[in-house]
């Protein structure tokens, strides 16, 4: 070891300013800190220029700055200084100290005397005091007021550090030297008791505060060899100094390693401002904040730290498996660091620091275990959505498929939240798995309305179809039984879909009160679905009615189209065909799903057939006003709800519906009456017995003579086409002279023309005659009823097409037809 690794560095300078910097350097590079409490502080005091730095560089193997002999005796060393003692076990620190009594100085200097005095007192655990020999036991010796200082200053500590006071004697004489520890104690003694103390302290003696222990050397300068081997006796008390025995075994209230620079400093600067130096209090003091610098210094370095940050970002990416075990580690080494650090500072205050510590350390990464929560909650609520998927599409039941799915998802999370725990954090996760719990809930609710709103839907298309064309056809056919047949059929096909829907509803294991409310729902459904479809029936109620009126009107009873030649009683068959319309406006006026008896059928019955009756008696004859049944806006025991066409509106349709249908009646009698004409063109049956008696023999020369057969046979057909080509059945339509007029002005050019084209024929020339329109013919006939059984199917002809049937049936049509023609234009339309 050379004596340049002690590192001397003055702790004070002269006027007093302390060398924070200078210090930590020091510390530094002795590596003071490291020390824990294994280290002592050795301070030396004495007259100026009494060889204390020859001591302490002899006997700690130190480098402080010695007076020149050859100088005189000028003070050397100012203010404070400080070494590491060379090869002394444990690490032990040299304060040299400005001498006492310096020329220099003056008086004033007392006041740093006292400050440099309780310094080394604060800091020390061994105190040197330097005293001449020659001066023990002397009134004015230089020692007294150093001593008397170290006293005083000692009584402001509050809490005595037990220091060792190792009196040196320089310069011994022959002198037994406990002969002079005698007299040096009772020096000792005198002084602490003239010492000024509080009361609490002035029955204490001196031991309470010191271990006093005195030690004489030869003069250096005069016995040096002498003095060497006695300073190496001495040297020999600091090794183990520390330990039980050692001269600073009974020290008290440590300052750890670390925190040595800045307790020096702080207690320093406490004397400075001339405080009362309390050293317990000091040393929480110190404690605090090396403890806090710690801390932070443990903080500082995990925020840096590259398995935090990687797991940091790694939780940022998604969930990290064994996230609470590493993050605890990463953690725990740095409170590891950090009680390994504070060990040997005060408990308290070293456990509060740890504390907050821990708590600002959780604090950091608590936002990362959120993160991961996060990650785990909707991970588990992405496998809830898709488990749930799954289960329904294996065909699982809805609530038992939900209740599976939630535990499974709630038990992965649960676990995932365990493996994020942090043991020292006592994290709560129950947050997170409310929210997971609140989202599969609503998810499954909104899935279940889902579901609930398809299957609903699909029952309500089912019942929709199932009703709806039955429905329409029972109220298209509007029979005695209509109503009666839609009941059942409606109530058939409720209750069979209700029991398949409740089948299907048992898988969401829903409360009794809401699948009832659905049944209902879906029962009124089915209800709406007829009333609606009753409702747009009653809307056609005129063309339901004129279709039948039609159909009974042009079929007969075996359904078979009626051909009007003149037997039939049309007006029977118009009333048979008005009652069955008026049935079909019965059945279409209410809606009796309830089964609740009416009289609207006798009611329409008695005021509109009985109209029919009595305006074909009496045309002007109706009912008053007040005796009208009709006259009124709602069916007796039929509620306005149920009601689709009021009384008013059924009279008023009757009406509509009767003008409408008059035109078909009308032309049923004009067909009649024109098949009659047609009929009537032969001549009656006895005029033809009475030509065949009374031309018996004129037949019988015929028939002898069949040339004559021949030439009647060509006659008749030259007549025939003349009757064809002069239209003589039309020509006598006007009457028997102007028919007569007409035949005869045409009869010459007629033959004229015929014979031209015969002979035409003759000679092959056919073309004129095909282009030709086929010659009316007795097919008109049959021509006019198609075109009227016609109406069974498109209800109303055309009135272009019935005025042609009309001219080509000849003139059997009168005037009126025309007019009854425009008349059933707008119902032709209609029913188009
Ligand atoms: N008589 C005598 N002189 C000594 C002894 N030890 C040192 N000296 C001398 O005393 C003088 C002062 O020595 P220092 O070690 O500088 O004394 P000091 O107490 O450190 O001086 P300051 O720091 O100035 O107060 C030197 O000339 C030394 O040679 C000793 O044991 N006896």
């Amino acid at each position: 070891m050379r004596r340049d690794d002690c590192y001397t560095t003055q702790l004070i300078d002269n006027n007093g300013e302390f060398n924070a910097s200078g210090l930590q350097d020091f510390v530094r590079k002795i590596k003071l800190a490291d020390c824990g409490l294994s280290y002592a502080v050795v301070a030396i005091m004495g007259p100026q220029s009494s060889g204390k730095s020859t001591l302490l560089n002899h006997l700690f193997h130190t480098n402080f700055r010695e007076m020149d002999a050859y100088k005189g005796r000028v003070q050397t060393t100012k203010g404070v200084w400080v070494a590491k003692c060379v090869g002394i076990e444990p690490c032990t620190i040299a304060m040299d100290l400005e001498g006492t009594d310096g020329r220099e100085r003056g008086e004033d200097d007392t006041t740093f005397e006292k400050q440099s005095a309780l310094f080394a007192l604060a800091i020390s655990d061994v105190v040197l005091i330097n005293i001449w020999c020659h001066d023990i036991g002397r009134e004015h010796a230089a020692n007294r007021p150093l001593l008397k200082t170290v006293f005083e200053v000692m009584v402001r500590l509050f809490s005595p550090r037990k220091t060792t006071l190792l009196f040196v004697i320089r310069d011994k004489t022959k002198t037994p030297l406990p002969h002079l520890e005698s007299i040096l104690k009772e020096d000792i003694k005198k002084i602490w008791h003239a010492v000024h103390k509080p009361d609490s302290l002035k029955d204490t003696p001196l031991s309470e505060f010191f271990n006093v222990e005195i030690f004489a050397l030869s003069s250096y300068e005069e016995k040096e060899k002498k003095f060497k081997e006695e300073v190496a006796q001495l040297r020999q008390r600091f090794f183990r100094s520390i330990s039980p025995g050692g001269i600073a075994g009974d020290r008290r209230g440590v300052i750890p390693a670390s925190g040595f620079s800045f307790s020096a400093q702080q207690i320093w600067k406490t004397i400075k401002e001339n405080k009362d130096l309390n050293l317990p209090a000091h040393k929480v003091m110190v404690a605090t904040v090396r403890c806090e610098e710690i801390a932070k210094e443990k903080f500082n370095h995990l925020t840096t730290d590259e398995r935090w940050l990687a797991l940091d970002e790694a939780v940022k990416k998604g969930p990290v498996l064994g996230f609470g075990r590493k993050l605890s580690s990463i953690i725990e080494s740095y409170f590891k660091e950090y009680d390994t650090e504070t060990a040997f500072f005060d408990d308290e205050v070293k456990k509060a620091k740890r504390k907050q510590l821990v708590s600002r350390v959780l604090e950091f990464v608590y936002p990362s275990y959120v993160i991961l929560l996060g990650h785990l909650r909707s991970k588990a609520f992405e496998n809830f959505k898709k488990r749930l998927e799954q289960s329904m599409n294996d065909g699982e039941g809805f609530a038992s498929a939900v209740c599976k799915c939630t535990k499974t998802c709630m038990l992965e999370f649960d676990q995932g939240s365990a493996d994020a725990a942090v043991q020292l954090a006592n994290w709560d996760p129950s947050k997170f798995r409310e929210k997971l719990r609140h989202d599969i809930d609503r998810h499954a609710s909104s899935v279940q309305n889902e579901k609930l709103s398809g299957m609903i839907a699909s029952y309500e298309k089912r019942l929709t179809e199932a009703l709806t064309s039955p429905v329409r056809s029972l109220l298209e056919a509007s029979g005695k039984d209509t109503w009666a047949s839609i009941r059942k059929i409606l109530q058939h096909e409720t209750e069979t879909t209700i029991s398949k829907f409740s089948v299907d509803i048992a898988s969401f294991e829903l409360d009794q009160e809401k699948v009832d409310s659905m049944v209902l729902n879906l029962r009124n459904h089915a209800r709406n679905v007829v009333e609606n479809r009753a409702r747009e029936e009653a809307g056609k109620a005129l063309m339901h009615m004129k279709d039948r009126f039609s159909t009974v009107f042009y079929h007969d009873n075996d359904s078979m189209p009626r051909a009007w030649t003149g037997e039939e009683d049309i007006r029977t068959i118009t009333k048979d065909a008005r009652a069955a319309s008026l049935r079909v406006l019965s059945v279409l006026a209410a809606i009796r799903l309830d089964e609740k008896p009416d009289k609207i059928e006798n009611i329409l019955t008695s005021s509109l057939m009985n109209d029919v009756v009595a305006s074909s008696s009496s045309k002007d004859k109706s009912f008053g006003p007040s005796s009208d049944p009709l006259a009124s806006s709602k069916w007796e025991e039929v509620t306005v709800k149920d009601t689709l066409i009021t009384p008013v509106q059924c009279k008023s349709l009757w009406r509509q519906f009767k003008a409408e249908t008059e035109y078909m009646v009308t032309q049923a009698i004009t067909a009649q009456e024109a098949y009659k004409r047609g009929n009537n063109w032969l001549p009656p049956p006895w005029a033809i017995l009475a030509m065949f008696v009374l031309g018996f023999n004129e037949i019988m020369l015929l028939l002898r003579n069949p040339l004559y057969l021949v030439v009647i046979f060509v006659v008749y057909l030259f007549s025939k086409a003349l009757w064809i080509q002069m239209d003589v059945g039309r020509a006598f339509q006007s009457g028997t002279l102007g028919g007569l007029l007409s035949i005869s002005s045409q009869l010459l050019p007629s033959v004229i023309n015929l014979l031209k084209r015969l002979a035409e024929q003759a000679h092959g020339h056919t073309n004129s005659q095909a282009s030709r329109p086929s010659p009316p013919s007795v097919n008109s006939r049959s021509f006019r009823s198609q075109t009227l059984y016609s109406n069974h199917t498109n209800t109303i002809l055309e009135p272009s097409a019935v005025t042609n049937v009309e001219s080509s049936v000849s003139s059997n049509v009168d005037s009126s037809s025309d007019s009854e023609i425009e008349y059933s234009s707008p119902s032709a339309g209609q029913a188009d």
